[in-house]
Formats: C-alpha cells, structure tokens, sequence
C-alpha cells in the first residue's frame, strides 16, 4: 500500500470532520455567516506567507532539480495566484492590502504555522511534506466536494474559493505533492513512517481547528 493511502485510512476520521465542519458546508450551501469568512480570510492570509516558506525551505532541501523546480513552482502559484484570491476578497471587503499584512494573527494561525515552519525548519525533506501535504490534500478534497453541489462554484461570495480550491491547477500541484510523500516514504523505517505519520496527523487536526477559529471569529481569550 502506498504511504498516501495509509496515511488517508487512517486519518478519515478527522479527515470527514473537516469535511463536514459547518464553515465547510456552510460555504457549499451558502448559509455560512459573511463575517467568519471575512475572519477567515484574513487570518489565511497570514497563514499563507509562513506556509510559502516551506515551499522555500523544500526547495532548500530537495536533492535535484526537477524538486526544486517544483517547489518553486509552489511557492510562485501560493504568492501570486493564491494568495490573490485573498487580497481579491479583502477588496470586496474594503480591506486593504497592508491591513492584511499587518492584522494580528490569531492564537491558532500562529500556532499551526509555526508549528510547521519548526517541522520544515528541523526536520528532514519527507517531515516537511508530511507537515505540508494535508494543507494542499484537503483543500483540493474540499474544493472538489463542493463544487459538486450545485450552483456551489457560483456563489457570488464563495463561488470563487470553490472554484480555485477544486481546479485541475491545483489539484495537480496537490497531486505533486502527494507522489512526492510517497517517493519520499518509500523504504523508510517504520519508526521513520510513525513520526511522518504523527506529523500528518498533527496539521490535519490543526486544518480542523483552524476552521473552527475561524467559524468562531476566535481571537485571544484576554485583550492587552
Ligand atoms: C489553513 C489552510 N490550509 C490549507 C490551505 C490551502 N493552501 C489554506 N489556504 N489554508
């Protein structure tokens, strides 16, 4: 069985709790509050600049060309491609771009991020697949369910988050990755597959809490 598969068997669980979180099916049908999508947004917005690093750090780490091309590749489409479909909805919001930038991360946003930058940063190139990998699987999973519903990738405010998260662009850059996973597992150890398993698990269940932050507009419990 490839490491993928493994990886997907046994995390379906948390796997379809993503899936059927309400900010998830709250953006298939529509009924999901404007406000946490604007919450969301931004706080992804600030996800997304640690998470192009990794792409950068993978290219740091890769052995070969054709690795380091991809992950450039990555990183290209996450800054210009989508990380403009947030600074598109920002504007819808009347949000401008240095807002985004500047606007405090929420405890869950720092905490998931760093919690990868530190994997990518310490650990070998397979731990920072592991780290990034449900990032790019889930979403295009999500993606692509939603926009079997119909009328979903119309919306006039989630249509377009639909429509990019199940394209074919970023469903092959998902797909990348995934293969690159299972290059990267092959002939490991198990005790080296359990801890690319326990990382896997680890940001799956932080894709959970963060739609959970966002849904609840969760900031710090206590203001300065
Ligand atoms: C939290 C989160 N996870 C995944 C993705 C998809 N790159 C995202 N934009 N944000």
């Amino acid at each position: 069985m490839k490491f993928s598969q493994r990886l997907h068997e046994k995390l379906e669980p948390i796997w379809r709790a993503n899936h059927n979180h309400p900010f998830v099916t709250g953006m298939g049908d529509g009924s999901l509050d404007q406000e946490s999508f604007r919450f969301y947004m931004v706080q992804d917005y600030l996800y997304l600049i640690d998470y192009a690093k990794l792409f950068a750090l993978g290219a740091v780490k890769a052995d070969d060309l054709e690795t380091m091309g991809k992950f450039a590749a990555l990183l290209n489409s996450t800054l210009n491609e989508e990380m403009e479909l947030h600074r598109q909805y920002a504007k819808k919001f009347g949000i401008t771009k240095d807002d985004l930038e500047n606007a405090n991360p929420s405890p869950i946003t720092l905490a998931y991020s760093h919690y990868m930058l530190h994997v990518a940063q310490n650990g070998t190139l397979a731990e920072l697949v592991a780290a990034l990998l449900p990032c790019m699987w889930s979403y295009w999973e999500i993606g692509k369910e939603l926009s079997e519903i119909p009328g979903a990738a119309e919306h006039e405010l989630y249509g377009e988050w639909i429509s990019m998260y199940s394209s074919d662009e970023f469903g092959t850059l998902a797909q990348w990755c995934i293969g690159l996973m299972d290059e990267l597992a092959a002939g490991k150890s198990e005790s080296e597959k359990s801890k690319l398993e326990e990382i896997f698990l680890n940001t799956t269940r932080y894709e959970y809490m963060f739609w959970d932050m966002a849904y609840n507009k969760q900031m710090w419990p206590i203001d300065a």
